[in-house]
């Protein structure tokens, strides 16, 4: 049998340009593809921060619904937008290769205002706390909206600068030549890396779709996802995760955190594991934070977010 693949991704150009990239993997292999387009609820709703929407998964509800219905076959998305657990019969299929996993903060020329009183911008929980961590005179300024958006309101607003990730804007060319890389930025889990997921019966794209699998990618962002799955923080709550293999000990060196919103409480770790012990390592990191005081702060945390 040969069908087409009908390839679901939300209508902003980060994510055509991501479903695209899928599709011409797909259509070197030799397989029929077809891109679908759907508005997602979280490209809507623009006038509240995600979080106070208060639920996980709003860029990838609709596209799952589409999938559940039989409208597409798969859907490409963020990996970092996808909620840990996902819904009943879908399946992680492949993760592709990641790009770069850094935060950068676009600025407007100058960086003296580090030192002083700066505002800067960003929609992220994650993002806010880990700033307001290292710049406790500072002031965080919601921000939300696709890239495009985001980047047009940094030019609008009288703000010193806005936090994006890398590799978004590295994608569809968008990344501007003052800006600085936050290497001292937990990532968000997963950042850079992008995850197609399909329907577990369907084998015929299930087959397609694993010949795109970067088994590194798909190693280091399960140990991230795992530690946030570990703490129960949904996608919004203040928490950072990266994994990266170390090829020359064959190692996997990981470092997460948790936060509480304003940046004041910080809980942080750092391990470095044989390769062979890479399963266990999102939980085993995660379990150690809850047990020195993280436990309180999620708990703190779950108040605060629910409202
Ligand atoms: N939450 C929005 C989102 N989801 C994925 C990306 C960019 C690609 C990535 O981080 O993997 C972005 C933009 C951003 O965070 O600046």
């Amino acid at each position: 049998m040969t069908k087409t693949i009908r390839i679901g991704t939300r209508d902003s150009e980060l994510a055509l340009w991501q479903a695209h990239t899928v599709q011409k993997k797909l259509n070197d292999l030799g397989y029929k593809t077809e891109i679908v387009a759907v508005k997602a609820d979280g490209d809507i709703i623009l006038d509240k921060p995600l979080y106070e929407l208060g639920i996980t998964g709003i860029f990838t509800k609709t596209l799952d619904v589409a999938m559940i219905a039989g409208k597409v076959d798969i859907a490409v998305h963020s990996m970092k937008d996808v909620p840990t657990v996902l819904p009943q019969g879908i399946v992680q299929a492949a993760v592709l290769e990641r790009a770069n996993i850094l935060d950068i903060l676009v600025h407007k020329g100058s960086l003296d205002f580090l030192n002083e009183n700066g505002i800067i911008a960003t929609g992220s929980l994650r993002r806010k706390a880990q700033w307001l961590n290292k710049y406790p005179q500072h002031q965080v300024e919601d921000l939300r909206g696709n890239v495009n958006t985001r980047m047009q309101k940094l030019k609008d607003n009288p703000w010193n600068g806005a936090i994006f990730a890398a590799a978004g804007l590295e994608r569809i060319n968008l990344k501007p030549t003052e800006f600085v890389n936050l290497d001292w930025m937990v990532p968000a889990p997963a950042q850079g890396a992008m995850l197609v997921v399909a329907m577990e019966n369907d084998n015929y794209t299930l087959d397609a779709l694993v010949q795109l699998n970067d088994i590194e990618t798909e190693i280091c962002t399960h140990i991230e996802r795992q530690f946030l799955r570990t703490l129960e923080g949904g996608c919004t709550a203040p928490i950072g995760a990266l994994a990266t293999y170390n090829e020359d000990e064959d190692a996997i060196v990981f470092k997460g955190n948790l936060l509480s919103i304003d940046g004041k409480q910080k809980f942080e770790i750092e391990k470095t594991v044989p390769i062979n012990e890479w399963k266990k390592l999102g939980f085993l990191a995660a379990k150690e934070i809850l047990e020195n005081g993280g436990e309180q702060l999620m708990k703190q945390l779950r108040e605060q977010l629910k409202k």
